[in-house]
């Protein structure tokens, strides 16, 4: 399994836990991340139920290598001891911990999850979580959040609950989130983990998700959550290079070899120096480009 930056997040679905027929055919639909939903899509009366459909699925249904992550109910709930101990007995690969606010929260869901993987006799530090920051004092604290534990994959920005605790609401714009959006990605790449934009709820408007999702890329995300199948595709696209992106990667990949063998870190490609934040950013191309399904095993641009 890959962790950290290494794997691709373009998309991570979030799937209601009470909705048994959405659990089943969660994994047909290419999300990169697959989020099980315990917390605020649950009721009250249906969390007992929603946690042993979520473990039942997860032991049933095929969901390939997806990345399956579980967003457990508050820590400050009665539910979340029990739906630790029931993820990580299916063997979840990421918890996400709604309205986090500071370091000592993910220091309190390590020790949870410590537990339950002594309990169950899974390998000690092979469940990870990850933050979503919900409220200011999050967003204030996500650089210590970031770098609180091993186990920290990613951080995501929950922009419904965090506009709320502002006191304003979404724009089209999006103007009211750009403190939190450049704290996140500022904090995320500092400690060498994912970031997440928010969920974008008008569903039907395309358009609306393109410009967003253009933006977030531009500042560095690596994807968004989403609430619905029709949105992967779209964020998909958005994150596809070009075949001119993917052509220049394969020539920077190509001269910087050539450098080495000749002992070099460095070279001039069409007058331009490629050097190693280049090359990795090259790197990236190629990897985007791999998951798109627009290059062949070598690398090749083949188009769709
Ligand atoms: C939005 C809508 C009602 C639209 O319904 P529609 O009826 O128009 O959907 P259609 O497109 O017609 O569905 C076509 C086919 O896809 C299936 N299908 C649809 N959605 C699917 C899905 N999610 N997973 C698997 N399957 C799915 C469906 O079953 C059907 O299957 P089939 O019948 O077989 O053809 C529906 O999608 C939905 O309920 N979404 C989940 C909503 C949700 O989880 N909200 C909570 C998380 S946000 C939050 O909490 C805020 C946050 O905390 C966020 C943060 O922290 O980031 C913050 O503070 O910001
Ligand atoms: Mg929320």
């Amino acid at each position: 399994m890959v962790f950290k930056q290494d794997r691709l997040r373009r998309t991570m679905m979030f799937v209601p836990g009470n909705n048994a027929g959405m659990l089943k055919d969660a994994g047909i639909y290419g999300a990169d991340s697959i989020m099980f939903d315990l917390e605020d899509a649950v009721s009250l009366a249906e969390k007992d139920s929603a946690r042993t459909l979520v473990y039942e699925a997860l032991k049933t249904v095929d969901y390939g290598d997806t990345e399956l992550v579980v967003r457990v109910n508050g820590l400050d709930t009665e539910f979340v001891k029990a739906d630790v101990l029931a993820m990580v007995k299916a063997g979840i690969d990421v918890i996400r911990i709604p309205k986090t606010e500071n370091a000592a929260m993910i220091k309190e869901m390590e020790s949870l999850v410590a537990e339950a993987e002594q309990r169950f006799g899974r390998p000690v530090g092979s469940t990870h979580i990850m933050a979503a920051i919900e409220s200011a004092e999050g967003v204030l604290n996500v650089p210590a959040i970031a770098k609180a534990s091993e186990r920290m994959i990613g951080v995501a920005l929950s922009a419904e609950d965090y506009t709320t605790d502002l006191q304003t609401h979404r724009y089209p714009d999006g103007k009211e989130l750009e403190f939190a959006r450049n704290m996140i990605i500022h904090a995320a790449r500092a400690a060498h983990i994912s970031a997440f934009d928010t969920v974008y709820t008008d569903v039907d408007n395309t358009q609306g998700l393109i410009d967003e999702t253009e933006y977030i890329h531009q500042l560095g995300y690596d994807g968004k959550s989403v609430i619905n199948p029709r949105q992967i595709p779209v964020i998909n696209s958005v994150f596809e290079p070009t075949e001119a992106q993917v052509k220049n990667a394969q020539n920077v990949i190509a001269a910087i070899e050539r450098a080495h063998q000749a002992g070099s870190g460095v070279i001039s490609m069409n007058g331009q120096m490629v050097d190693r934040p280049v090359v990795l950013r090259a790197e990236r191309v190629m990897k985007l480009a791999q998951a798109s399904g627009i290059v062949d095993k070598e690398g090749h641009y083949i188009g769709k």
